[in-house]
């Protein structure tokens, strides 16, 4: 889900720092770690946007995973269900990003994979709305079969919109 209209439409700034707080036990970090990267650089390759990681969990978008109820108002619900949300841009918990550790995530086909998830959470995290056109990330359902350029031409059209 996208939590945006709790907060601002867009960053006032187009360098951006994220830090990944507690890590998935269905991946190593370092892969958890480039996926997490790839998903940026899918925004940033297309934008005049930029990505820097960050020690600090006081960076921008604070990402981690997370099961059932885990300090904010909107609890996970267990296997399947809601994969992940984001808040829109802004500060404190503007921007930040959990994923359901209750899922299966992967790097592959099966389960869920963790680089689209978190490309479609980046999206609501930089501001972006859902799409109510089946090939855009930002379509509220997963989909297993995206191909590997992740972002549609309707998601590019939009971030550069914003951004
Ligand atoms: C398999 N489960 C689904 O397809 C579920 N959809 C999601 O978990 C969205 C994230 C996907 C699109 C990566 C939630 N969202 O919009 C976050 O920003 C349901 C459609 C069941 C809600
Ligand atoms: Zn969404
Ligand atoms: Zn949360």
């Amino acid at each position: 889900e996208d939590y945006s209209h709790l907060q601002s439409t867009r960053w006032n700034k187009n360098q951006l720092t994220y830090n990944i707080g507690r890590y998935t036990n269905d991946l190593p970090r370092s892969t958890v770690d480039s996926l997490i990267e790839s998903a940026f650089s899918a925004w940033s390759t297309v934008s005049s946007l930029r990505f820097v990681r960050s020690p600090s969990p006081y960076a921008d978008i604070q990402m981690e995973f997370a099961t059932y109820a885990h300090g904010d108002l909107y609890p996970f619900d267990g296997p399947r269900g809601t994969l992940a949300h984001a808040f829109g841009p802004g500060p404190g918990i503007g921007g930040d990003t959990h994923f359901d550790d209750n899922e299966q995530w992967t790097a592959g086909p099966k389960g869920f994979n963790l680089k689209l998830v978190a490309a479609h959470e980046i999206g609501h995290a930089l501001g972006l709305k859902h799409s109510r056109n089946r090939d855009s990330l930002m379509y509220p359902n997963y989909r297993s079969s995206r191909p590997d350029n992740l972002l549609s031409v309707e998601d590019i059209t939009n971030i550069n919109a914003l951004y």
